[in-house]
């Protein structure tokens, strides 16, 4: 299990629900561990001038037919009802886990017959389970504490199946496979831990219902028996003379429902810090403004307006700020590349602007505006027209972008039917159209296909198929092109520009592959620790790299010009964590031109010539070796 900071503990206590749960749980394990010491003797003690009596001043929540003090008698029993419900909870999760597991050690056939005996299992109300294993293991304590346990187990075992099974999938799962770790090993050394945070949640929320359970069976009478008592048995007693002494039900019954709750809101509790459940959290501040990098140009007609971005996520010592002040335009028609080592921002940054970005990240800009509406500001019900038909997303992962119970067809006519009010039936028509559109051919056939059915080209077609559905004033694509093959590649970085030329669409392409940026955009963003170091035409006179990262970048960018013999190129170094950022320049660790001002000052993006941004206080401009010393790689343009 992930070690959890102190924190995250500490601010869970301090919500409502935490702090109450917490004292509430507290409170009854003190009352198990010091009840049967402390009160033993007056639980026990007959009072023959009170019996049968309601509550009085000596004994405040009556006393049974034989004079005993009903309250003390409650409080003794903590003790017996909290460990019966802790036994057959521990019994149950730890039988759960083995039924859950072993289908991922045995032979499969075994394997196959235990998870069948575990759904047939799962499919009994667990009530019916404890009454059934009541009426085999025989009237008693002993026979109590296994029908529970056992009556859990199930619900348990499919818990540990389902989740052993989502990360018996996992690569890390494959790599131990690959490196010959045993079975069993890996169950316990891989498989196990990883589940083991949502067991504890589900074994401490199953105790409490354990604990019901097991009051219920002692009230029925075939749980604890006399002389032991515990609230069950208790309740059963008061029961009797209800009418007479209505307190000596109801202070066992009060007793089982603020141990129940004890459980149950710890685990919710617990639930919050393992992350169990998603919660979005509310740090206390919000993260402090960092220095203003640069300012967006002004231009009229912008499509995306992006001024003073920044992308901050709560962390253990506070906030770190992965993007810190980024600023750019985008223009009609326009293709801008974001490059830069990974980690430094780029994805962040594209998913930012399209709203993507979830709590407990916080993003702020003096100006996020798309299409003339800020994106900050606007209602969320107002802006979601807009960015469904004007704004594509094209993600890095064909396979994940789409659902994969969905045929294709469906899932693009989906933005017409929500966005364009069209019926089911043209939206359709449109889809097979669009799909026609980014060439995939046999389009409505293929719109009939699931996911799976498409390879990983046509999976990122079929994407800007769906941002074609409305009317795109911007695609931003982020990696659209990592997992495809060179021709494919190539085919899509095509069909972005024909997309573009074809309807003025402006294109945000982010990448950490400067020659593929530079094939498909007039203009380059360079980010590095979550700010632009550099902003330059792809080509012209102003297409010289100034900044040693840009520089550094492009020497490392390999072409059919590329030295096989020599080894290859790398920058040494590694970008800094965003949480432990340098003063000064971030760059300057790994800078050859690095000097003290460097080390102390950040340079601001400064205009170094038209369109052409630097943010360095040693820019170099000589020119590159090459065509004009622009940047134009092997691929040359599209
Ligand atoms: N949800 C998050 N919580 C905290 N930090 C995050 C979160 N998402 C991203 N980061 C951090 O922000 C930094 C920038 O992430 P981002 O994904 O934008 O990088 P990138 O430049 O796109 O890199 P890559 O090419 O690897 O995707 C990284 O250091 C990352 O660890």
């Amino acid at each position: 299990m992930a070690k959890r900071p102190a924190g995250s503990w500490a601010a869970a206590l301090r919500t409502p629900v935490g702090g109450f749960s917490a004292a509430l749980l507290v409170l009854v394990i003190a009352l198990a561990v010091l009840g049967p010491i402390l009160w033993h003797d007056r639980a026990f003690s007959f009072d023959l001038d009170a019996l049968g009596e309601g509550p009085s001043a000596r004994h405040w929540a009556g006393t049974d037919e034989l004079g005993r003090d009903i309250f003390y008698r409650v409080l003794v029993a903590t003790r017996l009802s909290v460990v019966l419900a802790l036994l057959a909870t521990l019994l149950g999760v730890v039988s759960g886990l083995v039924l859950g597991t072993l289908p991922s050690v045995l032979p499969r056939p075994v394997g196959r017959l235990v998870t069948a005996a575990v759904n047939v299992a799962v499919a009994f109300p667990s009530l019916l389970l404890v009454l059934f294993f009541s009426v085999i293991f025989g009237v008693g304590t002993q026979g109590a504490v296994l029908a529970v346990g056992l009556a859990v187990a199930p619900s348990f075992a499919r818990l540990a199946q389902t989740m052993a099974a989502s990360i018996a999938g996992r690569d890390f799962v494959a790599a131990a496979r690959v490196c010959g770790v045993g079975r069993i090993r890996l169950l316990l050394r891989h498989i196990l831990p990883n589940i083991g945070e949502p067991l504890v949640v589900n074994a401490t929320i199953a105790a409490g219902s354990a604990l019901l359970s097991f009051s219920g069976l002692s009230f029925l009478g075939i749980g604890v028996q006399a002389p032991d008592y515990d609230w069950g048995r208790l309740l059963n007693d008061g029961l009797n003379g209800i009418y007479v002494n209505p307190a000596a039900a109801l202070a066992p019954g009060l007793a089982v429902v603020l141990a129940g709750l004890a459980f149950n809101l710890t685990g919710e509790a617990v639930a919050g810090v393992v992350g169990v459940r998603t919660r979005a959290t509310h740090p206390a501040a919000a993260p402090a403004p960092v220095a203003r990098a640069a300012a967006a140009e002004d231009h009229d007609d912008a499509v995306l307006v992006v001024d003073n971005l920044q992308v901050a996520f709560p962390g253990r010592g506070g906030w770190t700020v992965p993007v810190r002040g980024v600023s750019f335009t985008v223009r009609p028609g326009e293709a801008i590349g974001v490059v830069g080592e990974s980690g430094s921002g780029k994805s962040l940054t594209g998913l930012a602007v399209s709203r993507l970005i979830e709590a407990p990240g916080v993003v702020t800009a003096d100006r996020l505006e798309f299409a003339g509406k800020s994106l900050l500001g606007t209602p969320e019900r107002e802006l979601r027209g807009l960015l469904g038909t004007s704004l594509a997303m094209v993600f890095q992962d064909p396979m994940t972008s789409f659902n994969p119970t969905r045929r294709i067809g469906r899932q693009l006519a989906e933005v017409s039917e929500q966005h364009q009010g069209l019926s089911r039936s043209k939206a359709l028509a449109r889809a097979v159209d669009r799909l026609r559109a980014v060439r995939i051919p046999a389009a409505r056939r293929r719109a009939r296909q699931y996911p799976h059915e498409f390879s990983g080209g046509m999976r990122q077609r079929a994407m800007i198929g769906m941002g074609l559905m409305g009317d795109p004033r911007l695609i931003i694509a982020d990696e659209p092109t990592t997992a495809l093959d060179v021709t494919v590649q190539r085919q899509l970085l095509r069909l972005l520009a024909r997309t573009r030329a074809e309807r003025d669409t402006a294109i945000v392409l982010i990448s950490h592959d400067i020659a593929v940026v530079s094939q498909t955009c007039e203009r380059i963003l360079v980010m590095y620790a979550g700010r632009i170091v550099e902003d330059l035409p792809s080509a012209g006179p102003a297409a010289t790299p100034q900044h040693p990262y840009t520089r550094a970048l492009l020497a490392t960018t390999l072409d059919l010009g590329t030295d096989r013999e020599a080894p290859l190129p790398v920058i040494p170094g590694r970008p800094p964590e965003p949480d432990r950022l340098p003063a000064g320049c971030a760059f300057a660790e790994r800078c050859p031109s690095a000097t003290e001002r460097c080390r102390t000052e950040e340079p601001v993006l400064a205009q170094v010539a038209p369109a052409h941004r630097v943010a360095c206080w040693h820019p170099d401009d000589v020119p590159l070796p090459g065509p004009a010393g622009a940047i134009v790689t092997a691929g040359g343009a599209e």
